[in-house]
């Protein structure tokens, strides 16, 4: 390995992108990961994750011989720079991030790493952990001159190579000023581009990650909160969030109601940000009760479900459209809709799912993933949809019409078109809205 060169440990849906993204620029980067078939995938050019545009980008860095992966750390050994990419799981003991996987990322990069290397964490972690990182570093490696840098990732999943591109900031932390110019140069070309670019101490940077996180969850919380109001009083809560988001001091993002936040950041960054303040003895009052809320949220729509179906799910077949956390995506982890699918099946309701990318290890006598729309509604006494996928928007229910035990919609993410010829001949409840009743 040449000393201009990039080493990026963990390479999922993060520091995939992060190594795609990087080669891009023409730098030369070696991927590890622990995981070998997830490497052994890769080194084919597959990506083992669905984003999009990654496949293509991933198969120009591999063309232009400027990506590797290995398993091994010690293939990396000669890199200045390094990006750290693992997972920070939430710990199932203390709900803070379990640090485990990083501190071992780290500890393997400090074995092998030249002097003066500088370890860039992207992972979210609590604050205070890059801090302790360099202390042991210090303490561990005083000859090595070792350098954390605390880099924290605003991507979104579904659309993390176009985030990549178009960063709306850029943080780094470290207590080191040419550590920080090292991470900063690797980025210059958004630099040029006008992006902003944030220099802080680590304490600043850990903390900027949380409190977006904990912002954007409140956000929809409140959007949330405000469309169980309109269910009830009456209004159309999409027109209620146009009305406040096209103040500027407001925006428009990240107010549409459903079924509550999930996803593998929002949950875990929550409630990792409620327990270091706790910890530290200044509770995150706001964020409780948003991650409060937003628990109870899935009861409250079965509640709606099982009320619609006469208040007994045991024995009736619901179809589950959508299986993501959100649309454009694979991921399944703190999706809502697989929770709704577990709560259905302990309910004693048989599911049938469908969704066009992500899949489930759930083995269940009641359980069974279907491949397309009409597969899933088969007999279904209730069509859930689940997921904002595009294909929901415009699907013409017609066609499943004779094949459901009842023309049901309950509509999570207010997609469906209402408007459509089909929509008058079911019932289509939505977040947000009451039930409308079949015109005939
Ligand atoms: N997923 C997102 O949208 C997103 C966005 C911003 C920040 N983050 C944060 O980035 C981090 C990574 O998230 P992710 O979704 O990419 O996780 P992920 O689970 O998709 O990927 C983590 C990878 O790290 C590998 N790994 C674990 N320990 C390792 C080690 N010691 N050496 C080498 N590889 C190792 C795993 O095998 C896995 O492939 C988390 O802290 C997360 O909170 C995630
Ligand atoms: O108006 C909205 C927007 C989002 N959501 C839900 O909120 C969750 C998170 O959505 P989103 O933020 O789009 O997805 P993530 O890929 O989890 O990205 C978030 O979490 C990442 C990991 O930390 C950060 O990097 C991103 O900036 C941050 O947006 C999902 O369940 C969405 O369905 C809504 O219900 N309504």
């Amino acid at each position: 390995m040449k000393t201009d060169e990039i080493c990026v440990v963990g390479v999922g849906y993060v520091g995939l992108i992060q190594a795609v993204g990087l080669a891009s620029f023409g730098l030369k980067v070696t991927c590890v990961d622990l995981d070998p078939a997830k490497i052994d995938m890769l080194r084919r050019g597959v990506p083992p994750i669905f984003e999009a545009g990654l496949e293509e980008a991933l198969r120009q860095a591999i063309d232009r011989g400027l990506i590797g992966f290995s398993t091994d750390i010690a293939e990396a050994a000669a890199a200045p720079l390094y990006f750290v990419a693992v997972g920070t799981p939430t710990s199932e003991r203390t709900g803070n991030a379990r640090l485990d996987y990083l501190e071992a990322a780290v500890s393997g990069i400090a074995a092998v790493a030249p002097p003066e290397a500088v370890i860039t964490v992207k992972s979210t972690v609590p604050i205070g952990t890059c801090a302790a990182l360099q202390a042991r570093l210090d303490r561990d490696h005083p000859e090595k001159l070792l350098a954390i840098v605390s880099n924290p990732e605003f991507l979104r999943e579904g659309t993390a190579l176009h985030d990549f591109f178009n960063p709306e900031r850029i943080v780094i932390g470290g207590a080191s000023r040419p550590a920080r110019e090292r991470v900063r140069k690797s980025y210059a070309g958004f630099e040029e581009r006008g992006v902003p670019v944030i220099e802080s101490d680590t304490f600043t940077s850990e903390t900027i990650k949380y409190a977006a996180n904990a912002f954007l969850a409140t956000k929809v919380t409140f959007i949330n909160e405000i469309s169980d109001l309109v269910e009830t009083v009456g209004g159309d809560i999409d027109e209620v969030a146009r009305g406040i988001g096209l103040d500027s001091r407001i925006g428009p993002q990240f107010l549409k109601a459903g079924p509550g936040y999930g996803g593998s950041c929002f949950p875990k960054d929550t409630l990792a940000l409620a327990t270091i303040g706790r910890r530290h003895g200044v509770q995150q009052q706001i964020v409780e009760t948003v991650i409060r809320i937003n628990d109870s949220r899935r009861f409250h729509i079965l509640k709606r479900i099982e009320a619609a179906m006469g208040d007994k799910l045991s024995g009736k077949r619901v179809a589950v459209l959508g299986l993501a956390f959100k649309a454009d995506t694979d991921d399944v982890r703190d999706s809502p809709a697989v929770e709704i699918v577990h709560a259905l099946l302990e309910e004693g309701a048989a599911v049938r799912s469908y969704d066009p990318v992500a899949k489930l290890t759930v083995k269940h006598r009641g359980y069974r993933q279907c491949e397309t729309i009409a597969a899933a509604c088969e007999g279904a006494s209730a069509v859930l949809v689940a997921t904002e996928w595009g294909e929901f928007r415009t699907f013409d229910f017609t066609a499943v019409e004779e094949a459901v035990e009842r023309r049901y919609i309950f509509d999570m993410r207010r997609i469906v078109d209402i408007k459509a010829p089909w929509a008058r001949r079911w019932d289509i409840e939505r977040i947000g809205s009451p039930l409308i009743r079949a015109s005939g």
